[in-house]
């Protein structure tokens, strides 16, 4: 059998993933190594998984560098990545919200300041609405912008709400529910089918297990 690549999100997202497989009979021991390789076969040799960043599954899934991915929906809507989306795993759920100081009014700003890791999704969000922003894009600790007078406002993921909470934000306005997602590259789904047929189909069964 040909090996299957599979992209998968570095963090969170990780272990779920990979404990997918295994509910699936695909073992990565070599995953719970304490090692920095970025390459993990399966136990089977049939696969292999790639850690990559968030943003990035879906580069190396576009490209074929991967025939699947595991990526959070929050990274294909900012990617718009040209791949199939084949199933939602259940797993890795949280939102996009729109966030700031405890009673913002937006629609007070003359022009929108929005502190973001997801700058396209954030104007893509705001334009829906006929408003106009400044996206300022940051890697991290985003809820610290509108504290510091960086931003207005952000445009970031809430899980627990705890960080917004502990820093004094709240939402102004939820966007888009997500969750983490198996994709596939489009010339794969077609060269490798036969492979790839049945373990899409097993991924579907055991998540429509899970959700009972
Ligand atoms: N509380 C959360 N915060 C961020 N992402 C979450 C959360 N809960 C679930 N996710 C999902 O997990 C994915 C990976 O998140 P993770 O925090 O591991 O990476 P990241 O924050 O984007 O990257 P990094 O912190 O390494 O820059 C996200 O793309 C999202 O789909
Ligand atoms: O609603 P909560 O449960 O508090 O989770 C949301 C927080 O988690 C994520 O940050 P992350 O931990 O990835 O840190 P960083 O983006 O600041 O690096 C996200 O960007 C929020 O800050």
């Amino acid at each position: 059998m040909e090996k299957i690549k599979i992209a998968l999100t570095k963090g969170r997202l990780a272990e779920k993933s990979i404990q997918l497989f295994e509910t699936m009979g695909i073992r990565f021991s070599a995953f719970y190594e304490d090692s920095r390789k970025l390459i993990i076969p399966s136990d089977c040799e049939n696969f292999e998984v790639i850690l990559v960043k968030a943003l990035d599954v879906t580069t190396y899934v576009e490209n074929g560098a991967a025939d699947l991915g595991i990526a959070g929906k929050d990274t294909l809507l900012e990617t718009n990545a040209d791949v199939f989306e084949i199933v939602d795993l259940g797993f890795g759920k949280c939102r996009f919200a729109v966030a700031g100081p405890t009673h913002f009014d937006i629609n007070q700003a003359v022009k929108l300041s929005v502190a973001t890791k997801y700058p396209k999704v954030a104007s893509q969000y705001f334009s829906d609405q006929g408003k106009q922003i400044e996206t300022i894009k940051l890697n991290g600790s985003v809820e610290l912008a509108p504290l510091v007078g960086l931003s207005d406002v952000i445009v970031d993921i809430v899980e627990t709400g705890r960080t917004l909470d502990e820093n004094g934000l709240e939402i102004l306005e939820n966007m888009h529910d997500i969750s983490a997602r198996l994709v596939a590259n489009k010339a794969s789904f077609k060269t490798k089918n036969q492979a790839l047929k049945p373990l899409i189909e097993e991924v579907k069964e055991v998540i429509a297990v899970r959700q009972g």
